[in-house]
């Protein structure tokens, strides 16, 4: 047996939702760089779900629907108030929506095209709605019912805040949400089909996901991205901080990635939204702290940023508590996740390695009481 831990490198399936070629990033044959400079996150969904883009009345037939299920069954926001508030992480709550969420859709286990379609549109409606809904009732405020006059980048930041957001902060959300839409067989992405190609349901797929993207070398180094500029405190810091943890052997939260060897295409886009909004928002200091560090470890350790290390300041001048960055990336994610899941069961294998055994050898069962 070859073993090849992490399984890099290794092909695991055909998809034609996204690509990653010299270091080159496409939806369904469109740059991430097309994309993040000119698509709506609604878009974004059609294409991956559809493989084309809408058109004005498709479009609109899918904005309308995502509108008209935003709405979270009143079982799933009582429950918010029986979890140990101030201990529950976001992604915990809501992983635990997800699946509580999936107890009150009817057709949660048919496993035709057309309901598993209606279920993806609850499940991308619904998912900004537990995660705005959980932080507000954590805080003792009641959750803001969704609009339907606003986009889903506006409708995100007015649940979370009940302000409606100006025209910048709605464009850089778009944009963050455009960026993290889809990323061909992810930890996160691999794990939603696994867990679907046993013939499972959607809501186990997106469960199980959510799970995945918690960590920290996966979606959840956003926060730890956060946390480490914080930590560091000002400029002035950052060498020494860098240096020290290099030294020790200590990874740097948002950089390096698996596949990318030059660099991660999202993190530039994302370069130039933490610049102007830090600078709008007069914290200019996260920017400043952000390209010290990225030079400091580019060029020590030819490690560029990936996408979680510029989306930590932009979130952060957008005003969101630093706990709900990973949530937002599974909002935007869970429309690459449900791309994935469908595409899944179009050609369905079940996935199932092989590991190379290292245990001891034949033994002889000793009864308890000779032991
Ligand atoms: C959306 C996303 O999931 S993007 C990734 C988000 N995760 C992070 O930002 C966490 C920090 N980065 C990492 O942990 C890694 O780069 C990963 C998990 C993203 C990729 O991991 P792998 O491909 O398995 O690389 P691996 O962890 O084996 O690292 C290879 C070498 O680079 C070093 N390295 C990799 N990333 C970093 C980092 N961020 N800081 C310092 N050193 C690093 C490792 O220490 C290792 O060095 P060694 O060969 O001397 O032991
Ligand atoms: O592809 C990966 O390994 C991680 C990543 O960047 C993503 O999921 O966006």
């Amino acid at each position: 047996m070859t073993v090849t831990r992490g399984l890099e490198g290794i092909v695991a399936t055909t998809s034609s939702i996204s690509s990653i070629i010299d270091d080159t990033l496409t939806y369904v044959g469109y740059d991430i760089d097309d994309l993040a400079e000119n698509a709506t996150f609604e878009e974004i969904i059609y294409l991956l779900w559809h493989r084309k883009l809408p058109n004005k009345a498709q479009l609109s037939e899918l904005t309308q629907q995502l509108a008209e299920n935003a709405s979270l069954p009143q079982e799933v926001l009582e429950h918010f108030k029986m979890y140990p508030i101030n201990d529950v992480h976001p992604m915990a709550a809501l992983r635990s929506a997800i699946s509580l969420l999936g107890l009150y859709d009817e057709e949660a286990d048919l496993m035709d095209e057309d309901a598993n379609y209606r279920k993806a549109i609850r499940l991308q409606a619904k998912i900004p709605s537990i995660v705005t809904a959980f932080s507000r009732v954590r805080k003792g405020l009641e959750p803001v019912a969704p609009r339907t006059d606003l986009s889903f980048a506006a409708n995100f930041l007015y649940m979370l805040s009940g302000e409606e957001p100006s025209p910048v902060e709605e464009e850089a959300f778009n944009k963050a949400l455009v960026l993290h839409a889809d990323h061909e067989l992810n930890a996160s992405t691999f794990t939603a089909r696994v867990c679907v190609a046993t013939l499972s349901d959607i809501y186990s797929g997106i469960t199980a996901a959510i799970g995945a993207l918690k960590g920290p070398l996966h979606g959840g180094a956003n926060e730890a991205v956060m946390k480490m500029l914080k930590e560091i405190g000002s400029v002035d810091n950052v060498e020494s901080y860098v240096n020290n943890k290099l030294q020790n052997k200590e990874k740097i939260m948002g950089f390096g990635h698996r596949v990318y060897r030059k660099g991660d295409p999202r993190a530039k886009h994302l370069k130039v939204m933490s610049e102007r909004l830090t600078n709008l928002t007069g914290q200019a200091e996260y920017y400043e702290m952000s390209i010290k560090i990225d030079e400091l470890v580019t060029s020590q350790k030819n490690l560029p940023p990936n996408v979680d290390f510029y989306s930590a300041s932009v979130y952060h001048s957008l005003g969101i508590d630093h706990d709900l960055f990973t949530p937002i990336f599974a909002v935007s994610r869970t429309s690459g996740w449900i791309a994935h899941i469908l595409e899944q069961y179009e050609n369905n294998r079940l996935i199932r390695p092989r590991a190379e055994y290292t245990g001891p050898g034949m033994q002889t069962y000793v009864p308890v009481d000779a032991r």
